[in-house]
């Protein structure tokens, strides 16, 4: 005989579906009694047990394996006698007082799932209580949890099993409630001559048999020994963490102190990279041997000059100095001598001439003063003071140093080239007239 059966597909542990598949302690007592009594059984799935229920009243189910006894329940379904017991239990938040019963339940709200036997009961003997019907038990028990509802009656088992398995733990149980479940097939009223069979088939169930299916009762077991392995490995990450930092660390300082002694080295190079510098332009402005300024020092100085001629019509006067007969020093007491009788008009020219004054090597054996802020008078006065103090300066040989000079007053209209031009006219003459002169331009 081919027949249909239907579940509750969210009761677990006592029957659900998983994969498709009826599971649960239902599912291992309907294949003992299948084989118990040859019946062909096919699954009906559904989605609640409401439609489970529907579908045994419109006839699409045959049977139900594992339902309580109701008066409602009667009116479509013949029972099988019992085969499996379990008690129902009140859970609260877990700070709500015990509770004595269901009859000690006065202002509080009871959950119980839509549908169920304890539905009718409650109703039957606590029409003031406050029932609230809640789709399924884990629904139930997550408004408890919640603290969204004060009570739910529930099977012990079942509620244990939701409990573990979604974490619940605001909650626990508070009481006993007095009704117990007594488990049993339910049969559509067409098929009411099962019934005999069913109940012979019960009878032979074993010890062994109904112990199987306890054991699937128990929930997901919760794994209470603690997991070392992340730790070491987070501690080992940490390690290396820290590690790769020190070295960073101490890297970037070993980099700095390098850094540190490059920059210093670089600011070494730097100043006396600054003093070549200034010996170079030093060097650029002075004649080598004399140590005076040279002609390109000189031709700023003289380009200033023209300039302050031009714009404040100050005087200023150039004295344009020969050695006379230098050669004969050169060719008499060698190259050297020579040039300790330059040196010593240079030093004697520094001594001459004030400190406003320009001094300076034009070439060879020849020198000039600019003088600023100076007549033809003082600067012929200077001249001789000049000529002077060279004749009686000491110096490496016993000929006497003459020289003679041209003196030319800075014109307003002269440039550089033709204020020399009249220096060197001056001078020449001074040379012609004898040597060891003083000759003015404007003479
Ligand atoms: N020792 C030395 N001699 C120099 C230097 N520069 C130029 N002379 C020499 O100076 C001499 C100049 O000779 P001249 O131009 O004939 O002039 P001078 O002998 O002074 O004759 P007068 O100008 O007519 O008095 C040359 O022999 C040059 O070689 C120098 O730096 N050192």
């Amino acid at each position: 005989q081919s027949l249909t059966y239907c579940i509750d597909p969210n009761w677990a542990p006592y029957e659900y579906i998983e994969a498709e598949q009826h599971k649960g302690i239902s599912a291992y007592y309907l294949k003992r009694i299948s084989e118990l009594t040859n019946l062909q059984l096919t699954f009906l799935k559904t989605d609640s047990w409401q439609e489970s229920l529907s579908a045994i009243e419109n006839g699409h189910c045959d049977i139900t394996p594992l339902l309580n006894y109701s008066e409602s329940r009667a009116k479509t379904i013949s029972f099988s006698k019992p085969y499996f017991y379990a008690p129902n239990v009140i859970f609260a938040h877990y700070q709500h007082q015990l509770v004595a019963g269901l009859s000690k339940v006065s202002d509080e709200s009871i959950g119980v799932v839509k549908g169920y036997r304890l539905v009718d009961y409650l109703k039957g003997h606590y029409p003031e209580a406050d029932l609230v019907q809640v789709n399924s038990e884990l629904d139930g028990l997550t408004r408890v949890n919640n603290q969204k509802l004060d009570l739910f009656v529930s099977s012990f088992y079942a509620a244990n099993y939701l409990i573990h398995q979604h974490n619940l733990t605001n909650m626990r149980i508070v009481g006993i409630a007095e009704v117990k479940d007594q488990l049993r097939f339910g049969v559509r009223h067409a098929h009411k001559d099962l019934i005999p069979r069913l109940n012979a088939s019960i009878e032979k169930l074993s010890h062994e048999d109904h112990h199987k299916a306890f054991i699937m009762l128990e929930p997901v077991k919760v794994i209470t020994q603690t997991n070392y392995s992340l730790a070491w490995e987070i501690a080992a990450i940490g390690s290396l963490l820290l590690v790769i930092l020190a070295s960073r660390h101490y890297y970037s300082l070993k980099q700095r102190k390098a850094l540190a002694r490059k920059n210093s080295a670089l600011e070494r190079l730097h100043r006396a990279l600054e003093k070549k510098n200034k010996q170079l332009e030093e060097l650029a402005v002075k004649d080598h041997l004399t140590q005076l300024h040279n002609r390109s020092y000189l031709s700023g100085k003289v380009a200033e000059c023209i300039n302050s001629k031009k714009r404040y019509k100050t005087e200023c006067c150039l004295l344009l100095i020969d050695i006379d007969d230098f050669k004969q020093f050169n060719d008499s007491y060698g190259h050297q001598i020579g040039d300790d009788v330059l040196v010593t008009l240079a030093r004697t020219l520094e001594l001459c001439a004030r400190e406003t004054d320009f001094t300076a090597r034009w070439g060879g054996e020849e020198f000039v003063i600019i003088c600023p802020e100076t007549n033809l008078h003082d600067a012929l006065h200077l001249a001789n003071r000049f000529r002077e103090a060279l004749a009686t300066a000491e110096h490496a040989c016993a000929d006497p140093i003459t020289c003679s000079i041209g003196i030319a007053e800075l014109g307003y209209d002269d440039s550089q080239e033709s204020w020399f031009t009249s220096a060197d006219n001056a001078l020449y003459r001074a040379k012609g007239s004898g040597k060891d002169k003083v000759s003015i331009a404007s003479d």
